[in-house]
């Protein structure tokens, strides 16, 4: 049995857990604040500000864990290279915990050290530097915080007249205590996709078949497996992934994005070292073993024998058009659970935000059936279930 300390506690988190127990583990679901979804179902909870170096600390001391799993990027990551050195295994590494909390660390090692073909993009510490490289960047672009992720502080800038408000906007949305945005060439991609990859201890490389998924303000509304891609396409993107994560090094299950162009192929985007939230699509049973699964074997360094696509596979997500601190209610459950080849899956999050996500629709087919169908019977269903 090993001692498992989990960095962020949201509904990726809560599988994960599942997995892990189902396998005899023992978790402590770290958050900062109380009830959060992985807490529910985990051996132990700790509610503390994961930001703060002196807290993990305290409670990295107090459990003594065997693994330490970061779940979200708002965690003062330069620590874990300490708790690395001092035998504690950190998923993927410490490395790659750090380099992929900021989009700086990560967009440069991909672009410039490994030569992958990237938006063009820049950086910028003021409103003035901002202004100086959409010059050279052009309209549209994407203006987003170095630290971030679901889309917060991300804006899509269509002229001159709006940076202003996304400088603003991205400073707000930033995460900790760096005031730094990074711009991007918009790409006028036909499609994106996450390819869900797994680094073994002792093992090869594993690809999941590619996921599909739509965005909206930055964050993922609906996700689709397998996603329909020109096969050349699929090829360059596994071999940016594998270079990729090699260079982050360590073993796990990571979702690594790009953008698809007819015309200009494969963009590399960002990835995440851990279990991705279009990923939610494999507990549909699209896959021999769903993504939380994969990410515990590649943790523990069990086997993973291979990978197989049992059936398609929709997600569409169920967002809160409420702010409220009460424990929110949900209607429409019959009008979900009369509809065949369909899950429901509530995180159980305490209170809400507008667009908080709180839950997701999962239908699945057999593999020759119609995947837009799928998409659209999804997206229906998760309509019928409102949060009040
Ligand atoms: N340069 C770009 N050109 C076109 N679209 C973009 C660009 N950058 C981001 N997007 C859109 O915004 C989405 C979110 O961007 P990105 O993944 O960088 O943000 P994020 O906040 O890290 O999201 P998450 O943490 O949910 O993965 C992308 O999936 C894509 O749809
Ligand atoms: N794109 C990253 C992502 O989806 N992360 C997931 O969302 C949770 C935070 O949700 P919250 O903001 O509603 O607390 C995180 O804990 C993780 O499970
Ligand atoms: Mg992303």
């Amino acid at each position: 049995m090993k001692k498992i300390l989990l960095l962020g506690s949201g509904e990726l988190g809560k599988e994960f857990v599942i997995s892990a127990q189902r396998k005899g583990q023992h978790i402590i679901a770290c958050d900062s604040y109380a009830g959060a979804p992985a807490m529910q179902v985990a051996d132990e909870f700790e509610i503390f500000d994961m930001l703060n170096g002196e807290e993990l600390e305290r409670v990295v001391k107090k459990h003594h864990p065997d693994i330490i799993v970061p779940e979200i990027e708002a965690i003062r990551t330069e620590r874990l290279y300490d708790f690395e050195k001092e035998g504690i295994q950190v998923v993927p590494s410490a490395r790659a915990v750090n380099f992929t909390m900021n989009r700086k660390a990560i967009r440069d090692l991909a672009a410039q050290e490994l030569g992958l073909k990237t938006a063009k993009y820049f950086y910028a510490k003021t409103l003035e530097e901002l202004k100086e490289a959409a010059d050279k960047i052009g309209f549209p672009c994407v203006v987003k915080p170095l630290m971030s992720s679901s889309g917060k502080g991300q804006s899509l800038v269509k002229s001159a007249d709006e940076l202003e408000h996304a400088w603003e906007y991205g400073c707000s949305g930033s995460r900790g205590d760096i005031r730094e945005l990074i711009i991007e060439e918009f790409i006028k991609f036909d499609s994106e996709i996450t390819l869900l990859t797994v680094t073994q201890k002792n093992g090869p490389t594993l690809f999941c078949p590619p996921i599909g998924h739509v965005q909206k303000g930055g964050d993922y509304r609906e996700s689709f497996q397998p996603a329909h891609i020109d096969p050349a396409h699929l090829k360059e993107a596994e071999e940016m992934a594998e270079k990729v994560t090699r260079a982050l090094t360590g073993a796990g299950l990571w979702g690594v994005e790009f953008f698809l162009s007819h015309d200009n192929g494969v963009y590399f985007s960002e990835l995440s070292p851990r279990p991705h939230d279009t990923g939610m699509v494999t507990l549909a049973g699209t896959q021999n073993l769903n993504e939380f699964e994969l990410h515990l074997r590649a943790v523990l360094g069990l086997p993973i024998p291979g990978i197989k696509q049992e059936r398609i596979g929709a997600s569409a997500v169920i967002l809160s058009p409420i702010a409220s601190q009460e424990r929110p209610q949900y209607r429409g459950l019959e009008e979900v659970t009369k509809e065949e080849d369909t899950y429901l899956r509530i995180f159980g999050k305490p209170f809400t935000r507008v667009n908080r996500r709180m839950g997701v629709v999962l239908c699945y087919a057999p593999l020759d059936s119609d995947l837009d169908a799928l998409r659209d019977k999804a997206k229906r269903i998760a309509e019928k279930v409102e949060v009040h």
